[in-house]
């Protein structure tokens, strides 16, 4: 008796996209899966224009108006990266559905998402003890209210801030390793 192969889990994907509330460890993780994979990490706090930063150090919560452009600047940086070094990773809060589906629209192709997924209390442990260049702790809890968790047909993995990073890290990879087939990923 022959069992059929298992189809893959994921979407293939040049391009891998931490996601979260601030402070889930979207920098750290994305770092460390870059370091892993060779591939170039770009930051999406790196790509905010100038007045979403000083909105956030202010206390106010970002738009859907003022994520757009950021969106797609990320969006396309992260396409531009993966078109030059074949995979690329970077890290995004990416809090609703629609932020993700722009960020695919305006990148011209799939992404796989790995979503950081933790408590309140365990996050606001975290930010309440880390610094950060303009984040401030008082705006977890729009964090909070705005994200949409990926649904069952968005192609993301999921995995437990509560876990150690490397842990973490090993299980992208290992996700990643699925996505063999995919004869630009090299
Ligand atoms: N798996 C983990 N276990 C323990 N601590 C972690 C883990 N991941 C991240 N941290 C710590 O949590 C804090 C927040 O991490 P990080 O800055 O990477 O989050 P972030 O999502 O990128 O935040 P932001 O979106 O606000 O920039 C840091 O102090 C980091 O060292
Ligand atoms: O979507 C948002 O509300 C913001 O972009 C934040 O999530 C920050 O970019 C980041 O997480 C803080 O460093």
């Amino acid at each position: 008796m022959s069992t059929a192969p298992s189809p893959p889990r994921f979407e293939p994907a040049r391009i891998i996209v931490v996601m979260g509330v601030s402070s889930s460890g979207k920098s750290t993780i994305g770092a460390a899966v870059g370091r892993r994979l060779h591939a170039p990490f770009l930051d999406g706090d790196g790509y905010h224009p100038a007045a979403n930063v000083e909105k956030m150090r202010s206390g106010i919560p970002l738009t859907d108006e003022d994520r757009w452009p950021w969106l797609d600047a990320l969006a396309k940086a992260l396409h531009e990266a993966a078109d030059r070094k074949s995979v690329a990773v970077g890290a995004c809060s990416a809090l609703r559905r629609s932020y993700r589906d722009y960020l695919i629209k305006k990148a011209g192709e799939p992404i796989l998402f790995v979503y950081l997924h933790g408590s309140r209390e365990v996050i606001g442990e975290r930010i309440a003890h880390r610094k950060h260049e303009y984040m401030p702790a008082s705006l977890l809890d729009s964090q909070f209210a705005t994200l949409e968790e990926p649904a069952a047909d968005e192609n993301a993995l999921q995995v437990e801030v509560t876990d150690p990073v490397e842990t973490i890290a090993s299980q992208v990879v290992k996700a990643v390793s699925h996505l063999r087939s995919f004869k630009r990923w090299q």
